[in-house]
């Protein structure tokens, strides 16, 4: 998880970020691994509170741009900025579910342990212990896994797991959550029940959601947008299941 350079916890929520402007902000973007250039001249604004899908097909850069978002790479020209700040400064407004996560399988980890890592008081002060306890709980309950808290996460099935990631990401009530294809080897029935939640969400954070999922595209979402190499706006018209199959045909 992100973690401020700052480690005064005390303040460090109140000077990283300007919570008034544009939650993201890309600006004349490129970016490249080496030689090979990955994404090019992507612009994008974002406002608080929007639900927004990112798609396109598989190797276009969508995770590479969630990367950037996340300040873990950083653009070769251009901007990406969080709240006004570059992305490489933000830290812990940001909640993020990665596409693969490795837990080593025999590492013993209650489920409540694994949402409790995405508690950014962690602290000696036990009023922090406390305040981080009924967070993950929340978050837990929000999730619908409130009483798996002290089974072994890695008991769970696959779409359990992901809503105990998904637990995680909100419980410090992020200003912007990343969600790198959330519905991804989960049954349908989760399926629809996490984009019940996403959209439930609405409104406290703003949500960026990278998904290959058709009904999740189509769904109660505010603004899409193709990602391959460069970025393209979809219009409201375009978000329909047919048409979308177009852009993973590489035509229009
Ligand atoms: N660490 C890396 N070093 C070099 N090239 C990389 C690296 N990570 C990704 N790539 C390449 O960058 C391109 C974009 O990858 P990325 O994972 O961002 O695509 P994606 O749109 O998320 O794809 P998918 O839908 O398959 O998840 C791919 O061609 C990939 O091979």
């Amino acid at each position: 998880m992100h973690s401020c350079h700052d480690h005064n916890h005390e303040n460090h929520q109140h000077h990283c970020h300007d919570l008034e402007g544009p939650v993201i902000e890309i600006k004349d973007m490129f970016f490249s691994y080496g030689e090979k250039n990955i994404l090019q001249d992507l612009s994008l604004e974002v406002k608080h509170g929007e639900n927004i899908c990112v798609i396109g097909p598989n190797g276009g850069g969508k995770t590479t741009l969630l990367k950037l978002l996340l300040g873990f790479l950083r653009p070769a020209s251009g901007s990406v900025k969080i709240f006004g700040t570059a992305a490489h400064h933000t830290c812990d407004q940001i909640g993020y579910v990665p596409q693969h996560v490795k837990l080593n399988n025999n590492f013993p980890i209650t489920v409540k342990e694994v949402v409790l890592m995405g508690c950014h008081l962690h602290s000696i002060f036990s009023r922090h212990k406390k305040a981080c306890h009924d967070q993950a709980q929340e978050a837990m309950d929000f999730m619908r896994i409130g009483d798996l808290g002290k089974q072994q996460f890695n008991s769970l099935s696959g779409g359990q797991r992901q809503r105990v990631l998904i637990a995680r990401a909100i419980a410090s009530h992020p200003a912007l959550l990343l969600l790198d294809e959330p519905t991804a080897n989960v049954d349908p029935g989760s399926a629809e029940d996490f984009r019940e939640l996403i959209s439930k969400l609405k409104g406290q954070a703003t949500v960026l959601t990278v998904s290959h999922d058709i009904s999740f595209i189509t769904g109660d979402i505010d603004r899409a947008f193709v990602v391959n190499r460069s970025l393209q706006d979809l219009s409201p018209q375009e978000i329909h299941a047919d048409k979308l199959m177009n852009y993973y045909r590489g035509g229009k």
